[in-house]
């Protein structure tokens, strides 16, 4: 069985999560605060971490750097307010397996926890053969076109390919995509995410390292590069590898050869090497903390994944896709936009890309109950609901305030059952949810 420890400080809260999640076959361990999280999460035999972002003593964030640091495969899934999309954007830059945002979708939620245990199933399997085409979507648009023409072009050469884009682009799918449409595509595809290799470790965890190397190399491992062997490796986040780890890969690219940690046996290898960033690489060279020689080893070819407020012409095609993919997930029956919510996609300036609208989409497909999918299912950041500062907000606050402990009270009580609770309150369950999600229950 599959253990989840679950770091939550509203302890009802908690012990609902406990439960449903207990009754879908999950053993889950809680903790409430950081301080304990850590000590529970670094034991033996946790899958899983799911940990709020606002906690007593920190936050969620700081975890998920804490656990990236002490075990980056283990996967972390980040609660955060509804509106807090700044926080998730981070949290997936920092290395998070998902985020999902209050009022948790029991729906929502375990599927998120099925994927993130398949993904650490799938890392530990190492079982790295070639996949589908994954409902890729290429787009209409010039721009679209444009990428895709070089994808096609750059995938049969051996060229080493830099992605740059913001995060949620579509970086890591298009590298997919080149080692699909590669002479490589019968070899592994190992996606390795530089923003989580310690310095202390990446040397090891890039090339593996023998028995005995250092202070707890108590086996020889194998590395991502010998792993990856006949076929790509993927450098995510590239700009994060540190400078004694520059040296090597370069090493290894030029020679192509590794020596693991601690061997002065030297092993061939055949890797092609895909690498994405969403920070400016050339900077860094100018800067001194990126070595130019690697950056041209790794920029033969460069495509650049554009952000989803500039692809206003193929966005709706990525929100049907998604929506479309999501009713099938989660059982729905086929849905589509409202004119209002298209017109408000094509508005919004989309800090997360094409990540955070295929999870809006998807929670939106979770919470709508009509086959149209309508604005009081979106964030506020999306409907410009929120309030801004009046001479009445002080009295507003203290009555929402009020009104949020009520519907929480009676939600617990129920056991989140919203028909029970919108019954009880004398509202629909329509009512129930919008307020549920302004007060980030
Ligand atoms: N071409 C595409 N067609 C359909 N969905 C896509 C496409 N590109 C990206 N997506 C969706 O967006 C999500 C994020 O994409 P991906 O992980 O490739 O982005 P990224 O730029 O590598 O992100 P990060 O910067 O956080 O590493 C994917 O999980 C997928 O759901």
């Amino acid at each position: 069985m599959k253990k989840i420890l679950l770091i939550e400080d509203d302890l009802s809260y908690s012990r609902i999560i406990k439960n449903f999640l207990e009754r879908n076959g999950y053993n889950v361990e809680t903790a409430d605060s950081v301080k304990n999280g850590l000590l529970e999460g670094k034991k033996e035999g946790v899958n899983l971490i799911i940990t709020d972002f606002r906690l007593p003593d920190g936050t969620g964030l700081e975890l998920l750097a804490q656990f990236k640091a002490f075990n980056k495969k283990l996967p972390v899934i980040l609660i955060t307010n509804y509106s807090d999309i700044g926080i998730a954007v981070k949290s997936m830059k920092m290395g998070a397996a998902e985020y999902i945002t209050k009022p948790i979708n029991p729906d929502e939620l375990l599927l998120t926890v099925k994927e993130a245990l398949e993904e650490e199933q799938i890392e530990k399997e190492q079982s790295k053969k070639a996949f589908g085409e994954e409902n890729y979507i290429v787009g209409n648009s010039s721009d679209a076109q444009q990428i895709e023409k070089h994808i096609q072009l750059v995938a049969p050469t051996d060229l080493s390919v830099i992605i740059l884009g913001e995060t949620g682009t579509g970086k890591e799918y298009i590298s997919k995509r080149i080692h699909q449409f590669s002479n490589r595509n019968q070899g592994p595809f190992v996606a390795v995410d530089c923003g989580t290799l310690s310095k202390d470790l990446a040397g090891s965890e890039l090339f593996g390292h023998v028995k005995g190397a250092f202070t707890g190399a108590n086996e020889t491992t194998t590395g991502h590069f010998e792993a990856a062997n006949g076929g790509t490796i993927f450098l995510d986040e590239v700009g994060n590898l540190d400078y004694e780890s520059q040296i090597k890969l370069l090493r290894a690219l030029e020679e192509k050869k590794i020596r693991k940690i601690g061997s002065t046996q030297e092993i061939s290898i055949d890797v092609r090497i895909l690498a994405a960033t969403n920070e400016n690489l050339q900077e860094q060279v100018k800067l001194g903390l990126f070595r130019e020689d690697l950056y041209y080893r790794l920029n033969e070819f460069s495509i650049k994944a554009l952000p989803l407020r500039k692809r206003k012409d193929d966005l709706m095609l990525f929100a049907e896709q998604f929506l479309l993919e999501s009713c099938e997930k989660l059982n729905k029956e086929a849905k589509e936009f409202s004119k209002e919510v298209a017109n408000k996609f094509l508005k919004y300036e989309w800090p997360g890309n094409l990540r955070e609208m295929r999870n809006i989409v998807r929670r939106a497909t979770l919470l709508e109950n009509s086959n149209q999918i309508t604005l009081g299912v979106l964030p506020d950041e999306i409907t410009n609901k929120r309030s801004t500062g009046s001479s009445h907000q002080t009295v507003k606050a203290l009555r929402q305030d009020e009104e949020k402990n009520v519907i929480q009270e009676i939600l617990l009580a129920n056991q989140y059952n919203k028909s029970k609770t919108a019954e009880q309150l004398g509202i629909d369950r329509k009512t129930l949810y919008n307020k549920m999600r302004k007060y980030g229950l």
